[in-house]
């Protein structure tokens, strides 16, 4: 086949929030963009390519959602701009407006704001499928004699669901330029009028089913009921933790294996010397001791995956919108923490979805304090070290219910600091909260398991760079300046590395932590599964003797006192995230003096913790 035709034809998709316009883009582009079942998603502009049957290279664009022309949020201002182009880019040639063909009535208010502006455009009626099972009818003629511009159907989510509109792109490939009207925002009366015209098309075109109770609704008066709901939320994220211990036996014990034997040959293969001290202590003891963690992550985002798509994460947002309100949140302030569970980069950016700054602020400042994914290895190794395999109550697993407790002890927390933000800046007001409901659906197996693919691909991909290349650069200052030769004790003692540690000692040991433990922060700072790699590197270089790399676990259970593991724990649910969370809150707070502030608030939080952990469970364990 020939190389595609560059047109240099630009078309943007745009709707309200969870129309499905991502997953459109995905489906015209082979992106893989996040498409999950809530509104708010997409909070940047995006770029993909579309080549057409015909072989032409078209650029399309995907938008954060918005319902209106008349911005309430960061990212509506995006969407209101890109279209317009006021960005540093032109306007698009052609507007793709995607509708939720379930809920025209409120999604056409957006189509004939757009349409005003005179512009190329289409409509994209999405989720016909969807439609055609609530017997919702529409009538595709009537409804572009209504409004004046092309309709067709598609269904984001299936193959070939978008091949309509790909052939409608394909027409417009020659008609352009157009000059656009001027767009002034709307008052009281535009918007009277807006919503009188959406009134006339809907007659004209569409008829929905007599309302009889959806199964929705049903669900709805359980789901969130005051006690049920409640009770159902915490059986879901109990389970979810416990799976992540019970479900990863096996799979760990796999590569667990494959780590031991990889050191095994190196050793037996290697004549001794320094290429094996790296190979054997710094790569396979750091790598793969954070390697081993890829089942339990993958479990953990099979939940997270699985949920967003469901429908469920909103309804549990209003659920807690009022505890959330009496620390002086609001439940949109609820998707960006979720998010930030699996990592808070793009948890923080999320919140440009929240209107009101000082709330954006808040949920910013609070969002390192919400268990990212790459706290879990950190947990996972203690746990595994110190917390018998026991089941408690004859049913639970103790280690998920430990690892349960530490999610728990950073969401207190979360709200104990946005509490104290509110009080310290006097604030009363509230807003309460007004989301849409997205309609429950069954996850899709299909982007389940692309969804997961790419979460192996980042952690890989994570593990062969930045913990690699930190693993060979502590290894290095781990075994250099070599030891003198009446050395009695292992070399590392000796080493940069070694007498960084012993100095951060001095600070860290009021927190019970020895120097081994004080070496590994340091690179994990960079990215936080890195203190589990450097403390395997250094664990196997302390090693005297016949210098065969053991296993992690059993060597820190048997080093540590359980005062240290605890008070570790506690650090790791305070202590500052990666350097990358502190230049994200640099960016979206457009100031140096927020992430210093969160990193010297984190610092002081965690050091507390740690020093009241270590001092309570000494009393208590009587060392
Ligand atoms: N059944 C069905 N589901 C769809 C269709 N299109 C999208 N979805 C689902 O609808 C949900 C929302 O899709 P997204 O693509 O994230 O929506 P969006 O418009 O980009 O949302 P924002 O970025 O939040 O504005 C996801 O759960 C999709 O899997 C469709 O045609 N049929
Ligand atoms: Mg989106």
């Amino acid at each position: 086949m020939s190389a595609p035709i560059q047109t240099g034809l630009r078309v943007a998709l745009l709707g309200n929030p969870n129309c499905g316009k991502t997953a459109l883009f995905n489906l015209l582009t082979g992106s893989r963009q996040k498409v999950a079942n809530y509104a708010g998603v997409t909070v940047e502009r995006k770029e993909g390519l579309l080549d057409t049957p015909q072989g032409q290279r078209v650029r399309v664009v995907d938008l954060p959602g918005a319902y209106s022309l008349n911005p309430l949020s960061q990212d509506e201002v995006i969407t209101r701009d890109a279209i317009l182009g006021k960005l540093d880019e032109p306007r698009p040639d052609l507007l793709i407006c995607v509708t939720d063909a379930t809920n025209l009535r409120l999604n056409l208010r957006l189509v004939v704001e757009v349409k005003r502006l005179g512009l190329p455009t289409v409509l994209a009626l999405n989720m016909t499928d969807v439609a055609r099972r609530r017997g919702v009818e529409i009538d595709i003629d009537a409804l572009e004699r209504e409004l004046g511009i092309p309709v067709v159907r598609t269904v984001a989510v299936r193959r070939g669901g978008a091949d309509d509109l790909v052939r409608l792109i394909q027409e417009h490939l020659s008609d352009r330029p157009i000059a656009a009207r001027a767009w002034t925002a709307s008052d009281v009366a535009g918007v009277a009028e807006t919503q009188r015209e959406v009134r006339r098309i809907l007659a004209a075109a569409v008829r929905e089913p007599a309302s009889g109770m959806r199964v929705d609704d049903a669900l709805d008066r359980i789901v969130m009921h005051p006690v049920w709901g409640f009770a159902i939320l915490a059986a879901t994220l109990f389970l979810m933790f416990q799976s992540v211990f019970a479900w990863a036996q096996l799979p760990m014990g796999w590569i667990e294996a494959g780590i031991e034997m990889t050191g095994a040959l190196l050793n037996a293969w290697m004549p001794d010397g320094i290429l094996r001290s790296l190979l054997v202590d710094g790569i396979v003891a750091g790598v793969g001791s954070v390697l081993i963690f890829l089942p339990q992550i993958l479990i953990l985002f099979m939940f997270i995956l699985a949920l967003e798509d469901s429908g469920y994460l909103p309804r549990a947002a209003f659920m807690l919108d009022r505890v959330m309100g009496t620390v002086g949140l609001s439940g949109r302030s609820f998707i960006p923490l979720l998010s930030s569970f699996a990592c808070a980069v793009p948890g923080i950016m999320a919140t440009r979805h929240i209107g009101n700054w000082r709330d954006r602020l808040t949920t910013i400042m609070i969002a390192p304090l919400t268990t990212c994914s790459a706290r879990l290895p950190v947990y996972a190794l203690i746990i595994g070290a110190f917390i018998p395999q026991r089941k408690v109550m004859g049913f639970l697993n103790l280690q998920g219910v430990v690892l349960f407790t530490l999610y728990l002890a950073g969401i207190v927390s979360a709200m104990a600091v946005a509490w104290v933000l509110k009080v310290s800046s006097g604030r009363t007001l509230l807003h309460p909260l007004m989301m849409e409901l997205p309609s429950y659906r069954w996850p899709n197996l299909r982007n389940l398991f692309i969804g997961l693919l790419e979460r192996a691909k980042i952690f890989l991909m994570r593990v062969g760079t930045i913990i690699l290349s930190l693993s060979i650069l502590l290894w290095f200052l781990a075994s250099y300046p070599a030891p003198p030769p009446e050395a009695t004790g292992a070399a590392i003692q000796y080493s940069l590395a070694g007498m960084l540690g012993r100095a951060l000692e001095t600070v860290l040991a009021p927190i019970g932590f020895n120097w081994q433990i004080s070496i590994a922060l340091v690179p994990g700072f960079a990215a936080r599964e890195v203190a589990v790699s450097a403390l395997g590197t250094v664990y196997a270089l302390s090693a005297t003797g016949d210098n065969v790399a053991e296993q992690l676990t059993p060597m820190i259970a048997a080093s540590w006192s359980a005062a240290t593991a605890y008070s570790l724990l506690a650090w790791y649910v305070f202590a500052p995230q990666c350097i990358s969370t502190l230049s994200i809150v640099k960016r979206e707070t457009n100031s140096i003096r927020y992430p210093l502030l969160m990193a010297g608030y984190l610092f002081a939080l965690a050091y507390l913790a740690s020093f009241l952990t270590y001092r309570i469970a000494l009393a208590f364990t009587g060392a």
